[in-house]
This record gives C-alpha cells, sequence and structure tokens, in this order.
C-alpha cells in the first residue's frame, strides 16, 4: 500500500463526502415536485359550474317546449295562430331566451312567431339538433328535436339565450398566482378554438402548456396557462445547497484532519523525547500525550525504561566497584583521579591517602583467606563510617586502600588523616570468637599542577607509606610535592 499522508487522506474523505453529498443532492432534486397541481377550485371554477347550470336549465327548457302538446300541434298544423300562441307562452317563461320553431329538412320556419334575429340563428341550426352552438357575442344557443308520437322527427325548438354576464363570470376565475394566464375558448371544429376572454400574462402562453377546463353543455372551455420556472433556476438552489454543504464538509474534515495530524505529530514528538531521554538516562516523571492510542503504550515503555534505566545503573556501579570491599575499584580510581587532576589548572587543591593494613599476610596464613576477606571487608566499611561523603573511597588491590581528598589542601588532609586513625576501629572480627587488633599505615600527598602525569601524586603517597612501614607500621607519613 503506498504512503498517504493524513491530510491527503482527509482530502480523499472529503472528496467523497462531497460526491455523496452530490448525489444526495441529485435525489432530492429528481425527487421534488415537478409542478404544483392547480389549486382545487380549478377542478371545476364556480364560474364554470355557474355556466353549466345555465346551459343544463336552457337544454331542460328546450326539452320541455319540444315536448310540449301545444308545440307538437304547432308543428303538426302548422297553423300561426297555435303556434305564436305556444311562442308567447315560451316567451312569457323565459324572456331573455329567443325560441324558434324549425320544421325538419326544409329548415323552414313556421309562420307567425319569429322574435329577434332568425337570420342568424337558422345559420346555426343544422345537424341533429343536439349540439350547441354559440356566437362571440356570448349567446348559448341550443336546440332540441321535436318528435311525434310515431318517434318521427318534425323539426327543432333552437332555444337561445344571451349570457351578458359571461365577461364578469369568467372575471371571477381566480388565477392560481399572478404569473398565470387564462382565456375563456370557444372550441370549433378539428383542434381549434377562438379565444373569447383572456386574463393575465399572456406572455407565458409561449412556453408553458395549458390546462383544459371543459363547460359541459357549451361549446366553452376554459385554458389556464402557469409560469413554468426555468431549469437553471430550479436547479440553482439545489446547486448553491450542494456547493455549501461541500464547503462545510470540507472544512470540518480538513480541520480534523488536521487536528489529528498535529496530536499525532506531538505524540510522536514526546515518544522521540522519550526514547532521547532513555539514551541518555534521564527519565521524566511523564510524558504527556493527548491520543489515548499513544497514551498506554508510552506509559508501558516508561515503566520499562525505568526498569532498563535500574538495571543499567546497577550494572554501571558494579562496574566500578570492588566486588569484596564495596568501595570503588582501582578503575573508577582512575577515573575520578584523572578528573581531579584535570580541575588543578582551575586552581582547585586535592590530595590523597594511601592505607595499607599492616601484617594482612599473616592473618590470611594464620585465620584462612577467608578470614582475609572479612579484615578487607570490614576494614572498607569503617572506612566510609569514618570519612566523610565527600571522600572518595577505593580499593586497588589486596590489602591496599586509597581515598581521594576533593577540594583539599594536604594540610587539611592531614588532619582528615589523623581523624581516621582517631576513629577507626581497634579492632575487627574476623570470623566469629576470632578477633583481630586493627593496625594500617599510610603515606600521605597532595596532587600537584607541576606533575606531568596524574598518578605522581600516587606515587609520592606510596613512597609516604613505604616509609610508614619502614618506620614500624600503624603510622601515616606526609610527602609533599616537590
Ligand atoms: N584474603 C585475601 N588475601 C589477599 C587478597 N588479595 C591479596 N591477598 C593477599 O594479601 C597479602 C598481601 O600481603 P602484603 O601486603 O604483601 O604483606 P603484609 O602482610 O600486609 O605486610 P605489610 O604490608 O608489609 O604489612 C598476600 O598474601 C596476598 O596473597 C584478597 O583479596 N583476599
Amino acid at each position: 500500500m503506498p504512503h498517504t499522508s493524513i491530510l491527503r487522506f482527509g482530502l480523499i474523505l472529503a472528496a467523497a463526502l462531497v460526491l455523496l453529498a452530490g448525489l444526495g443532492t441529485v435525489a432530492f432534486y429528481l425527487s421534488r415536485p415537478q409542478a404544483l397541481p392547480l389549486p382545487e377550485e380549478f377542478d371545476k371554477p364556480v364560474m364554470a359550474a355557474q355556466i353549466e347550470f345555465l346551459a343544463d336549465a336552457l337544454r331542460r327548457s328546450a326539452a320541455q317546449i319540444a315536448a310540449h302538446p301545444q308545440t307538437l300541434a304547432c308543428f303538426v298544423s302548422a297553423a300561426p295562430a297555435v303556434c305564436q300562441t305556444q311562442a308567447a307562452n315560451l316567451h312569457a317563461l323565459n324572456q331573455d331566451a329567443t325560441v324558434l320553431f324549425v320544421t325538419a329538412e326544409q329548415n323552414q320556419l313556421l309562420p307567425g312567431f319569429l322574435p329577434g334575429d332568425t337570420r342568424r340563428l337558422l345559420a346555426g341550426a343544422g345537424g341533429d339538433g343536439t349540439g350547441a352552438t354559440a356566437t362571440a357575442t356570448f349567446n348559448l344557443s341550443l336546440s332540441q328535436p321535436v318528435m311525434d308520437s310515431d318517434g318521427k322527427r318534425l323539426g327543432f325548438v333552437i332555444v337561445e339565450q344571451s349570457v351578458p354576464q359571461l365577461q364578469s363570470l369568467f372575471d371571477t376565475l381566480p388565477l392560481p398566482d399572478a404569473a398565470a394566464y387564462a382565456e375563456l375558448q370557444q372550441v370549433q371544429t378539428g383542434d381549434t378554438s377562438m379565444v373569447l376572454m383572456r386574463r393575465g400574462n399572456q406572455a407565458i402562453k409561449r412556453d408553458a402548456h395549458p390546462t383544459l377546463i371543459a363547460l359541459a353543455g357549451t361549446p366553452w372551455q376554459i385554458a389556464v396557462w402557469r409560469p413554468i420556472t426555468p431549469v437553471v433556476e430550479s436547479v440553482a438552489p439545489y446547486a448553491i445547497g450542494w456547493l455549501v454543504a461541500s464547503l462545510v464538509i470540507a472544512i470540518l474534515v480538513m480541520a480534523t484532519m488536521l487536528s489529528v495530524r498535529n496530536r499525532v505529530t506531538d505524540s510522536l514528538r514526546m515518544l522521540v523525547k522519550f526514547t532521547n531521554d532513555l539514551r541518555l538516562l534521564r527519565l521524566r516523571a511523564e510524558y504527556p500525550v493527548s491520543l489515548a492510542e499513544f497514551k498506554t503504550p508510552l506509559e508501558t515503555m516508561l515503566k520499562l525504561g525505568k526498569v532498563m534505566m535500574g538495571r543499567q545503573k546497577e550494572v554501571t556501579t558494579q562496574a566500578r566497584m570492588d566486588h569484596l570491599s564495596q568501595v570503588n575499584n582501582r578503575r573508577s580510581f582512575d577515573e575520578k583521579q584523572k578528573e581531579l587532576f584535570a580541575s588543578l589548572k582551575d586552581g582547585w587543591s586535592h590530595s590523597l591517602l594511601i592505607l595499607d593494613i599492616d601484617n594482612f599476610k599473616q592473618v590470611n596464613d594464620t585465620f584462612g583467606h577467608e578470614a582475609g576477606d572479612q579484615l578487607i571487608i570490614k576494614f572498607g566499611d569503617a572506612l566510609k563510617a569514618c570519612l566523610r561523603n565527600s571522600d572518595f573511597i577505593a580499593r586497588l588491590g589486596g590489602d591496599e586502600f586509597c581515598v581521594l581528598f576533593p577540594f583539599t589542601p594536604l594540610e587539611r588532609a592531614q588532619e582528615l588523616a589523623e581523624r581516621l586513625r582517631a576513629k577507626m576501629p581497634e579492632s575487627i572480627e574476623l570470623i566469629p570468637g576470632v578477633t583481630h587488633k586493627l593496625s594500617w599505615s599510610g603515606g600521605l600527598s597532595e596532587y600537584s599542577r607541576d606533575d606531568k602525569q596524574e598518578n605522581e601524586a600516587l606515587a609520592r603517597a606510596d613512597a609516604a607509606l613505604l616509609e610508614a612501614k619502614r618506620g614500624g607500621r600503624n603510622a601515616t607519613r606526609v610527602r609533599a610535592a616537590a
């Protein structure tokens, strides 16, 4: 798998989420209501119902007239008096209507009752007489066949009524919205229609499809156009929504990733710090990290590190200790001596005292090697008990010890050596029941800036020790630098 950074991962995640948001937006867009249905009142507007009611009343009126015995008598007799009486009756019944009697096939008017504009009505009275026709003056005309008792058609009754209130009725037509447009149309033959009235914004007629509401019993219909929202306009809110969502997603994801990256980086830095501290054997009490994933491993590593450091310290200490006397060994002495010798140039004074147990060989020979070991161990313990913490005690080998007095001039070292001699125990129990009278000889000297090597002071102290031995033991001799 190729290496990828947290930020690159964040970019991929943000891109995936933005894509997902895009798909969601598209689905949301596609599932939106395509076009609002016309308001409920448009199923059958009040004006349409009123016009239909008018047409229905006219049809019933025409049917009543056609079935009336006097109308039949008029058609059968063709007597003007009969017909005129009937026409007068009908006129009294409906003063707004014009009623004509037309004989079948001949389109011949029966005499004596020709009110109104008969020529125009005759022109529209063709066919089987059951259809409705109208003119642009908003007259509603109906023809009703007149049948005799044998079912033979004798002619037609034509009823025409002006509908002056049509304009005001159409004006009551509620438009679905301010930008809508409506027409009252008269259906012609074929698909054509004639516009009788208009309302609203005619400009939208070009782009929209009308909703048609037929007016039953009349040759009219209402056509309503509603504005269509352009595609760009309808897509824009969704696109803007998606862009805003994408921006928010991108900001959130990248902010989260940056925060995670910083936390991981901080935790890794702490890990590196821990490793460095472990290398320098200087572990801190704790290594705080903000990520829980790093907390437990670091705590475990810290515990292990402390154990390792403890062991390391033990090993280091052991490497510098004399295993028998538990004071510093020769190697450690050499290092310390070198360190003190180097500091002479800064004006410091350091002294040293070599100590050798008197007649040690005799102890070995008399009481055995183990008893000799005990003497070495207890001599070392006694030195530790009688000297200052700042004094450096080492066993150089055999029964020979050396004490370094750092930052101590020779005169002061002499006092310390005398005090040591006074404080050291007089006897030491070698093995249970066997006590040895302790006696030791010492050679004291000091480090000098004139010395070429650090060992020259040791050689002087050694010479002083030899002098003490030769002088009868149990004494300390001093050999100052030349
Ligand atoms: N028990 C024991 N003996 C040791 C050890 N190291 C050295 N020796 C012995 O210590 C003795 C050193 O004796 P010397 O210092 O030469 O002689 P001495 O008897 O102390 O005589 P003077 O120093 O002149 O008083 C030798 O016999 C060594 O074998 C040790 O670690 N343990």
